[in-house]
């Protein structure tokens, strides 16, 4: 009789994780946890059914599973009405970083912990953040449209597209992932980077990124936090959202905030699709108040085939740098959150609790970070 039930839902592999071994984030291979799972007497179930409430594979087995460990990239929501479901639920477990997808407050109410593998991916979403300003300021759309179609009218191109250089590049939240961004962003000698973030970065992160400007661009002192949103925003050139999703930033990004920011910007975001109003980002991309939207996050997950970031674009159609949400799964990432669910099952399984500290979202019924809103 096993001692427990577990729970892991993922997204399905198919013949990619047959072509790739390293795909430990899709069901068929499951984190590579199984073997450790048994062994530790537990029963490992296994699914991607995981909608609609409530009569998905998820609703049936959460009536009597321990741990429930589930991944952004293909989010099963645990809801309060799953979790009032799931009387035996002691653990959720995200397999990436970003625990939105469980309610925090209903986990808090019955003491269930929640955990996430913290910084499995962070250079993984810097480096998608980089490559999707990139693809935006570049114009990269269009010159690859152009490349594939046999055409060759440089000009039509080159009308979309400039330098990252000496450009205001700002980011909403400077967490792990916001600073690495801030990192990345010193090489392309911008103007200036700014933050806003309730938590002020220490000043010896500030002076490391004036420092490495200095050494570079030969300009130090670009770094500069703003207290008030719309005021970064109608600076910027480039707007990268690096926040979690909670109560303070669901629809943050809306058409009032939008109309903040300067004519012809980016916007790019990876944090988490409903920090931004999708019909309101479609809409300014179309009437080319935004430059560009990209990024790899949506407000719902997979998004339906007519979801408006699918479709939307600017006149030239060089707006829409869009992927599925990718960054922080790269193979790479995948090694390492794998291994982090199974740290965090160990300190669970073995009763230890020791979790990595910045590992706990919420625990005991309380936050144990400042980042999901100022509670
Ligand atoms: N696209 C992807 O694959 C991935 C996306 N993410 C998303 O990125 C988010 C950030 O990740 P990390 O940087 O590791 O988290 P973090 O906790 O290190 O940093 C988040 C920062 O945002 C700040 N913040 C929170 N609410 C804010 C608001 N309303 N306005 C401004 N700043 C605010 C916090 O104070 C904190 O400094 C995650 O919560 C997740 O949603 C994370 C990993 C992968």
């Amino acid at each position: 009789m096993p001692k427990g039930k577990i729970l892991l839902v993922l997204y399905e592999g198919g013949k990619h994780a047959e072509e790739q071994e390293k795909l430990l984030g899709c069901i068929e291979n499951e984190l590579g946890i199984r073997k450790f799972v048994e062994e530790q007497g537990y029963e490992l179930i296994t699914t991607t059914d995981k909608d609609p409430e409530p009569d998905s594979t998820v609703d049936r087995e959460l009536k009597d599973a321990e741990i429930v460990i589930t991944t952004p990239f293909f989010p099963a929501y645990i809801s309060r009405n799953r979790i009032a479901k799931a009387p035996n639920l002691k653990l959720c477990v995200t397999a990436g970083v970003g625990s939105d997808h469980v309610d925090l407050e209903a986990a808090n109410e019955r003491k269930i912990t929640v955990t996430e593998v913290t910084g499995s991916n962070v250079v993984s979403v810097a480096e998608h953040v980089m490559a999707t300003i990139l693809v935006l300021i570049r114009n990269y759309n269009g010159g690859h449209q152009q490349a594939i179609n046999g055409e060759w009218d440089i000009a039509g191109v080159a009308k979309n597209e400039y330098d990252l250089e000496d450009k205001v590049v700002s980011t909403v939240g400077a967490g792990r992932i916001g600073y690495r961004v801030l990192e990345r962003l010193v090489a392309f000698n911008p103007k200036k980077l700014l933050y806003y973030d309730y938590q002020e970065l220490p000043a010896e992160a500030i002076s490391r990124l004036n420092e490495a400007s200095k050494l570079f661009n030969g300009r130090g002192d670009i770094v500069q936090r703003v207290e008030k949103l719309e005021d970064m925003v109608s600076q910027s050139d480039v707007v990268t959202i690096n926040c979690p999703l909670h109560e303070d930033s669901k629809g943050l990004f809306n058409r009032e905030l939008i109309s903040h920011m300067k004519d012809g910007a980016y916007l790019v975001n990876t944090a988490r699709g409903a920090i931004c109003v999708a019909e309101d980002v479609a809409e300014a991309v179309r009437s080319g108040k935004l430059a560009g939207y990209g990024g790899d996050v949506w407000d719902k997950q997979p998004a339906p085939k007519d979801h408006p970031w699918r479709s939307m674009d600017n006149k030239d159609r060089v707006g829409n740098a869009m992927t599925v949400h990718i960054s922080g799964t790269s193979l790479d990432a995948q090694k390492r959150y794998a291994q982090g669910v199974k740290n965090i099952l160990n300190s669970y399984l073995s009763k230890k609790y020791d979790y990595r500290p910045q590992d706990v979202i919420v625990q005991n019924g309380l936050y144990a970070t400042k980042a999901y809103g100022q509670k």
